[in-house]
């Protein structure tokens, strides 16, 4: 797949009355024509700098980058052409329908019989029943939709979204990541923000996650978790007093097993063992047999799949869902 940004160095720090403010320390991306990308972080950890900057809002301290084929620092002109940017607050004006507003928006750019791209965005982005109603009487979902087709009147290779689905109920949520999986498979390239795993993880061909102002994992959401954090096989045990040990001691070395960690219980419960490996599915009937040829009671037995938080946890040591994380 072709490059459709890339990025180098990139740095922006803000002047503020406590000293400078370091947002984005030198951030490389590299994101491809026709996927998704998402970009995932916590509050302040400099994600909407980085997409203003890719925006050409802001004006990079140092770095480099090339956005949808234009040179960002040397022709940030061309690269407004070919991009779609929808902020936070979204640009559509309340006292418009939405009709009146994409026809303003594609005079603005303009566009190739903006009346035809009109029709065309409120039918995809389901606005049909409610385009000739003032914005001011939408929903959240409804009205992020709206934005979004603000952004992609002028038809960009590459649209821009920061947090799209912040403060919507979760079957808007679902309702927008359907548009924008529809947006990106008739070939729109999206880069978008959230702070929201979850949205990271079901959304996104691939993502990159950043903290403190610099990326600290990028790659496929499966990739991330199955390098970074691995399954983990929960083992409840039961028997004589011995069990956890021996079960640790037997467990520990085989060559799947990353991390190994033993919880002592009380009374005929004999604690859980808790086994990092890469692949649960695969490895847990050798578990169950090693075990079982050993004569080792168990009590329970789940397998769970890493989240992203657990590869954030990994990285920073800290939880993305922590305050102030
Ligand atoms: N204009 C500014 N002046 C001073 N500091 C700023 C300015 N804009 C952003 N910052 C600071 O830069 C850091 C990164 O902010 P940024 O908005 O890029 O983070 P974010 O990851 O998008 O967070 P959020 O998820 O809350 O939107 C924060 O510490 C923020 O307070």
């Amino acid at each position: 797949m072709d490059t459709l940004l890339r990025t180098k160095g990139l740095r922006k720090t803000f002047a503020s009355r406590t000293g400078p403010v370091e947002a984005v320390r030198g951030v490389d991306l590299d994101v491809k024509a026709g996927e998704i990308f998402g970009f995932l972080g916590p509050n302040g950890a400099g994600k909407t700098t980085t997409l203003r900057m890719l925006a050409t809002l802001l004006v990079p301290d140092q770095g480099e980058a090339v956005v949808a084929g234009c040179d960002l620092i040397k022709a940030p002109g061309e690269v407004r052409k070919r991009i779609g940017y929808v902020s936070q607050t979204g640009g559509s004006d309340r006292d418009m329908t939405a009709a009146e507003d994409l026809l303003l928006q594609g005079r603005l750019y303009k566009v190739t019989d903006p009346q035809k791209r009109a029709k065309e965005l409120i039918a995809a982005l389901g606005l049909t029943d409610i385009a000739r109603r003032k914005a001011s009487t939408y929903s959240g979902g409804q009205k992020r939709r709206l934005d979004i087709a603000l952004g992609m009147m002028h038809r960009p290779a590459l649209l821009f979204l920061d947090e799209p689905t912040t403060g919507l109920d979760p079957a808007s949520r679902a309702q927008l990541w359907d548009e924008i999986r529809r947006l990106r498979d008739e070939g729109t390239t999206v880069f978008l923000t959230t702070h929201y795993m979850d949205e990271a993880d079901e959304l996104s061909d691939r993502i990159a996650i950043m903290d403190k102002g610099t990326i600290v994992a990028e790659g496929t959401p499966r990739a991330l978790k199955q390098q970074i954090a691995g399954d983990m096989v929960l083992l409840g045990l039961s028997g004589e007093e011995t069990t956890g040990e021996r079960a640790l001691a037997l467990l520990r070395d085989r060559d799947y097993v990353r991390e190994a960690g033993y919880e002592q219980g009380a009374g005929c419960d004999q604690g859980r063992l808790r086994l990092y490996v890469r692949s649960g599915e695969t490895v847990l009937p050798d578990i169950l047999r090693q075990l079982d040829q050993a004569r080792i009671g168990l009590a329970s037995v789940s397998l769970s799949q890493p989240t992203l938080d657990d590869v954030f946890l990994k990285q920073t040591g800290r939880s993305l869902q922590e305050k102030g994380a």
